[in-house]
């Protein structure tokens, strides 16, 4: 038996997957990580505990298998995208990562906006975002001048922990288009938006396409994992675009909506000219050539957790939603919107805040958490009204990530998108597609797509339910509301989140 290795460095965890050449995931793993929050707004993890977790979670999976470290063809990497990790020229990490969902650059960006006016949406095809990670190096730049005068070069999360396995340092496009320093169309890295911030292009590390090979195993580090020194690895890419391959987001006309700390709903995109305007995201897929368009709601799960560490902090998730489908579509009345950490589609604001409206005395646990679920869900519509506004017809979207484990959600997510909503037999879209890089890398396959066809195992199909559609079509204009009246009270109470 052969297998591959998918590993997806997520915000919570890193999830490491054991995958036959038949496509099925033999084994899994998972091991988290602290996320501190220094200041409010800020949001930074160790990169040493993202490598120290992969290694830890290899050997694990390797205990748990039983499997032949020989058989071990190769492994690739997925994600959590923009978080900035600056290492000097011995590779030595010179401050803790800056993360994708920290919001304390919203100087640096309107810094972007103003000196590059509409060369940022020309050449990067994205707008200046708190979370993308040219605004964390100005920040740096300007907050901590004496530590960017040290850093040789710039790396996202998977990237690093691929260079304490591999030694070897490297980007891919998918990753790098997520820095808003890539010439997203011609696939290199822009000197002009980098001259116009006085950052050395040398800070830019190579670029490799995601299937590409970056070397083998460290032999510490493979006697550590349980792995032999020999284990090919593939560059892998950014977790929304291995997320998209894992989910077979391959083709035009196909979508996926993943519900991990943040949620995403992506689509295909095959032309490079396109230009959103920054109403979507436009990145680079891990397939070569090809590009995707997204929305992000920033505190997706993360609101869900958020809302069980506090409120209900023994119970697992199975348990605090035991018995949600009793509680109405619509809780009783109880609207939530998902911007405890800010929101950035379709209302890129770094100062908003989440809401519960409508509370009442009736209300129970269960009304507050259906209604956290159906807030994060309604955030997601509007990402796929977006979608469908450009022309892209979306009647199926694939779930991923730790929100498709429950079934109601999924439900509800074909209720709230009105689309058939598939689930497959593994929810690790993003470790999964980084395994089917590494799959294709050891050319297994002649592309993606024939890989896909192997790998991706779809296992059931929830179908809008036409009453509870209605239902919530009539919150949803609720819900989109929301924003317009909570903005200037958010503002107004920014004074006093300390
Ligand atoms: N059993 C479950 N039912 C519903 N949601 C879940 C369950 N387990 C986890 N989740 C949700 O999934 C999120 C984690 O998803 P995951 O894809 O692992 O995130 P990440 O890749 O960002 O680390 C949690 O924040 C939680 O909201
Ligand atoms: O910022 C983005 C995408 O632009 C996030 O989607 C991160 O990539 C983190 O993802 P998860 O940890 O939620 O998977």
């Amino acid at each position: 038996m052969k297998y591959v290795i998918g590993i997806d460095i997520g915000t919570s965890a890193v999830k490491s997957v054991l995958v036959s050449a038949e496509g099925k995931v033999v084994c899994e793993h998972s091991e988290s990580y602290p996320l501190h929050r220094p200041e409010p707004g800020w949001s930074e993890q160790n990169p040493e505990d993202w490598a120290d977790r992969t290694i830890a979670s290899l050997r694990r999976l390797m205990e748990k298998s039983e499997a032949d470290p020989a058989d071990v063809e190769g492994l690739s990497f997925s994600g959590q995208m923009h978080g900035l990790v600056l290492v000097d020229s011995k590779g030595k990490v010179l401050r803790p990562a800056i993360l994708w969902n920290d919001t304390r650059t919203t100087q640096q960006c309107r810094k972007i906006e103003k000196t590059l006016g509409s060369k940022l949406l020309d050449i990067a095809r994205n707008r200046a975002l708190e979370g993308f990670t040219l605004p964390k190096i100005l920040w740096v730049q300007e907050h901590e001048p004496e530590i960017l005068s040290q850093a040789d070069l710039f790396l996202l999360p998977k990237d690093y922990v691929r260079y304490r396995l591999t030694g070897s340092l490297g980007m891919d496009y998918s990753d790098a288009a997520g820095t808003l320093l890539l010439d997203v169309a011609n696939k290199v890295w822009s000197s002009e938006i980098a001259e116009a911030f006085d950052l050395p292009l040398s800070l830019c590390p190579q670029l490799v396409e995601s299937s590409e090979l970056t070397g083998t195993l460290l032999p510490e580090v493979a006697e550590a994992a349980g792995l032999l020194p020999s284990t090919r690895v593939f560059a892998g890419g950014a977790d929304n675009a291995c997320g998209a391959i894992g989910a077979g987001i391959l083709g035009e006309g196909k979508t996926m909506c993943s519900i991990g700390t943040s949620g995403v709903v992506l689509s295909y995109e095959s032309r490079k000219d396109i230009n959103p305007q920054g109403k979507m995201h436009f990145f680079n897929h891990g397939e070569e050539n090809a590009f995707y368009v997204m929305g992000v709601t920033l505190a997706a799960g993360h609101s869900l957790s958020w809302f069980k560490d506090t409120f209900a902090k023994e119970a697992s998730f199975d348990h605090l939603l035991e018995g949600i489908e009793a509680v109405p579509a619509g809780s009783g009345g109880l609207l939530f919107t998902p911007y405890i950490s800010g929101e950035r589609t379709p209302h890129a604001d770094a100062d908003i805040r989440g809401s519960f409206i409508g509370m009442d005395s009736g209300h129970t646990l269960k009304h507050f958490a259906r209604s956290v679920m159906e807030g994060i869900t309604f955030s997601l519509r509007e990402s796929i009204d977006i979608i469908r506004q450009s022309g892209k017809d979306i009647t199926e979207v694939t779930a991923i990530g730790g929100g498709a484990l429950n079934e109601v959600w999924l439900q509800m997510q074909a209720d709230i998108f009105n689309a058939n909503i598939i689930k497959l037999e593994s929810e690790q879209g993003p470790a999964m597609g980084a395994a089917m890089l590494a799959a294709y890398g050891c050319e297994w396959f002649s592309s993606l797509a024939e890989c896909a066809k192997v790998f991706i195992r779809p296992a059931k199909t929830y179908s809008p339910d036409p009453e509870q559609a209605e239902v919530y079509s009539g919150l949803f204009g609720i819900y989109q509301d929301v924003y317009g009246q909570t903005k200037d009270l958010n503002e107004r109470l920014a004074a006093y989140r300390k």
